[in-house]
């Protein structure tokens, strides 16, 4: 059984979207099939209206296998998701969101990570310690995507992070999980630590 999860990302995008975390075409999602290969939001679709047929289904080396419609391309950020398909075999799903407080904590810290608040919702990105002391990956945002993805791939395969999750400065958010629906979690977690961080500059305690 290999249900076609074009589905459950077209859910969470409408979701996102409602959330104002897709606006404008923002954000890609993808989620993997058993023979390896992943559905992909093709490039510039309003996320708050995907069709079934604005995906694109595409190797990890990112050969296209179904464009399902021939005007359709893949994600403009495809290599960000082959390179974290590649790192983790265990991701099925990776998602990318923008936000405004995604963006506002990203530009707060000029080196390559942010440290996060030891909320108890920091559980829900899988790290179970009290006051836990966890930091997320920052990286710079390049024209050239692939080089982000490079960038990623590097860093990563030298020493992988606590969290499933990784920021782009000035960009947004990504994640990756082992189904889509956690992978939706972890951005609503994700998410909900930046509106913390933000809430707290803002002296709203
Ligand atoms: C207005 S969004 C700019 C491109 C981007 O960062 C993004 O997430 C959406 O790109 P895609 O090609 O996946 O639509
Ligand atoms: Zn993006």
């Amino acid at each position: 059984m290999n249900p076609d999860p074009r589905f459950a990302l077209i859910a969470s995008a409408r979701q996102f979207y409602q959330l104002g975390w897709m606006v404008g075409t923002a954000g890609n999602l993808s989620a993997k099939m058993s023979d390896g290969s992943f559905w992909i939001t093709a490039s510039r679709k309003s996320k708050g209206q995907l069709q079934e047929d604005d995906f694109v289904r595409v190797t990890v080396d990112g050969e296209v296998l179904d464009l399902c419609h021939p005007s359709n391309r893949p994600s403009a950020e495809t290599s960000i998701h082959q390179a974290i398909y590649s790192l983790f075999p265990e991701a099925k799903a990776c998602y990318h969101v923008h936000s405004v407080e995604a963006n506002l904590v990203s530009s707060w810290v000029a080196g390559d990570s942010l440290p996060l608040p030891p909320l108890e919702m920091v559980k829900g990105l899988g790290v179970w310690e009290e006051n836990p002391e966890v930091a997320i990956p920052v990286f710079e945002n390049y024209l050239e995507v692939p080089r982000i993805a490079s960038a990623i791939r590097d860093r990563f395969s030298a020493s992988p992070p606590r969290i499933p999750a990784l920021l782009i400065r000035h960009h947004g958010v990504t994640v990756w999980a082992d189904s889509p629906q956690t992978a939706q979690n972890y951005v609503e977690v994700a998410e909900y630590i930046f509106r913390y961080l933000v809430a707290v500059r803002q002296g709203d305690r």
